[in-house]
């Protein structure tokens, strides 16, 4: 086993990489974005697929494929081995992440097509958060019927936490077993994990991945009754909620914009709207970073992550100014050296170590194929 072709589908894009798992090289790679948009080229995630096997080429061997996988539900706690059974349940799974499941699975079945008899792995962003406690992932409503339509809190972003994670631990040359802490997964999809000794114990995103942090294009945490509010007092139905909250809110809501770049740009140019905005965007943050502070009981680190934690200088001071009773300290100079590699922008000798980690998804879901396959 060498080489395992990973895919990685998001809402509206695609990510792809052939990894040699014993170099953990990446030997192809590339990104296709703004699929099923008007003007953009590609329909779907099907076409998508076919333009990256196409740029792969022929001239490599590939061992097996890893896909991610956003909703693996309470079924699914590893890396699983697709199967006609598998597919079925990924499917299923697709009322529960909508902008998501239906992707990952255009992928999988263009994949079988054109890469047929080579293995198949599904890899979900879910299985990390299996180990939450029921607390933490209970909603307290109607407990049978919640259990009918599987209504549990399930978090997601899990690849990228378990490996920012361990990662963090590697870095600071300590055992993950004796670790707390906070992993901040801020991109265009945007959650919080809590990691005690390697386990996630508490993370910000539910049902779906709506729920928790301000976002690109999401709300996040709003009352539910707003839904309520806004069906009776505005006339929205279902589908008008789902579209608000999924793809009208978050940044691209408060502004017009939801990229953070823009954002922050017309926040430095004196715009008031874009300042407000990343006000409350930073408000949500310290708000879970203070309650997982308290859920794991005390705190080794805290790790910024994906496109907005790792870029962000700006954002990351303000997350945590204010903090230093805590014995979280952020070093200015360390915060503003930009950089690809982890690193740590906390004074060597404060109580907690903070960290900027490059996620990368794609090499622990070709981690994870290889390990299923080798077994
Ligand atoms: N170099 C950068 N500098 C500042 N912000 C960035 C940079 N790269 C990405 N971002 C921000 O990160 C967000 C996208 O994060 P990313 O992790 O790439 O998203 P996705 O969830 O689609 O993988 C956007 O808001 C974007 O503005
Ligand atoms: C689960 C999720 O929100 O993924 P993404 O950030 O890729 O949209
Ligand atoms: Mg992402």
């Amino acid at each position: 086993m060498s080489t395992v072709f990973v895919l990685n589908s998001g809402s509206s894009s695609l990510k792809y990489q052939l990894i040699d798992v014993e170099t953990e090289r990446s030997l192809v790679g590339g990104m296709i974005e703004r699929i099923g948009e008007q003007g953009s080229g590609v329909a779907d995630h099907g076409e998508a697929m076919r333009h990256a096997l196409a740029d792969l080429g022929t001239a490599h061997t590939i061992d097996a494929v890893g896909h991610r996988v956003v909703h693996g539900g309470s079924v699914f706690h590893e890396a699983t081995l697709v199967t006609p059974e598998v597919d079925a349940q990924i499917d299923e799974l697709s009322a529960l992440a909508p902008l998501h499941n239906p992707a990952n699975l255009q992928g999988i079945r263009a994949a079988q097509e054109v890469l047929a008899g080579v293995p198949q792995v599904a890899v979900f962003d879910t299985a990390f958060h299996q180990t939450l406690p029921p607390a933490a992932y209970t909603y307290a409503i109607d407990r049978e019927l919640a259990a009918a339509h599987g209504v549990r809190r399930y978090g997601f972003h899990g690849t990228s936490h378990k490996y920012v994670s361990e990662q963090a631990a590697l870095f600071l040359g300590r055992p993950l077993a004796e670790l707390k802490t906070i992993v901040l997964h801020l991109g265009n999809g945007a959650s919080v994990c809590a990691v005690d000794g390697g386990r996630s114990v508490e993370t910000s995103m539910g049902l779906t991945p709506l729920e928790g942090l301000v976002m690109g294009t999401r709300s996040g945490d709003v009352d539910p009754a707003v839904l309520i509010h806004l069906h009776r007092q505005a006339g929205l139905d279902v589908d008008q909620l789902d579209v608000l909250l999924n793809r009208r809110s978050g940044l691209l809501g408060l502004t017009g914009s939801g990229d953070m770049r823009d954002v922050q740009e017309r926040a430095a140019q004196g715009d008031e709207v874009a300042d407000a905005a990343l006000a409350v965007y930073r408000h949500r943050i310290r708000r879970y970073l203070g309650a997982y502070i308290a859920h794991l009981g005390g705190l080794d680190a805290i790790v910024f992550t994906a496109g907005v934690g790792e870029n962000n200088v700006l954002l990351r001071r303000r997350v945590l100014a204010g903090l230093e009773f805590l014995g979280i300290h952020v070093d200015d100079d360390r915060n503003e050296l930009a950089s690809r590699v982890a690193r740590r922008i906390s004074p060597d000798d404060s109580p907690v170590a903070v960290l900027v980690i490059p996620t990368n998804e794609e090499l622990e879901i070709a981690r994870q194929t290889a390990a299923l396959i080798a077994q």
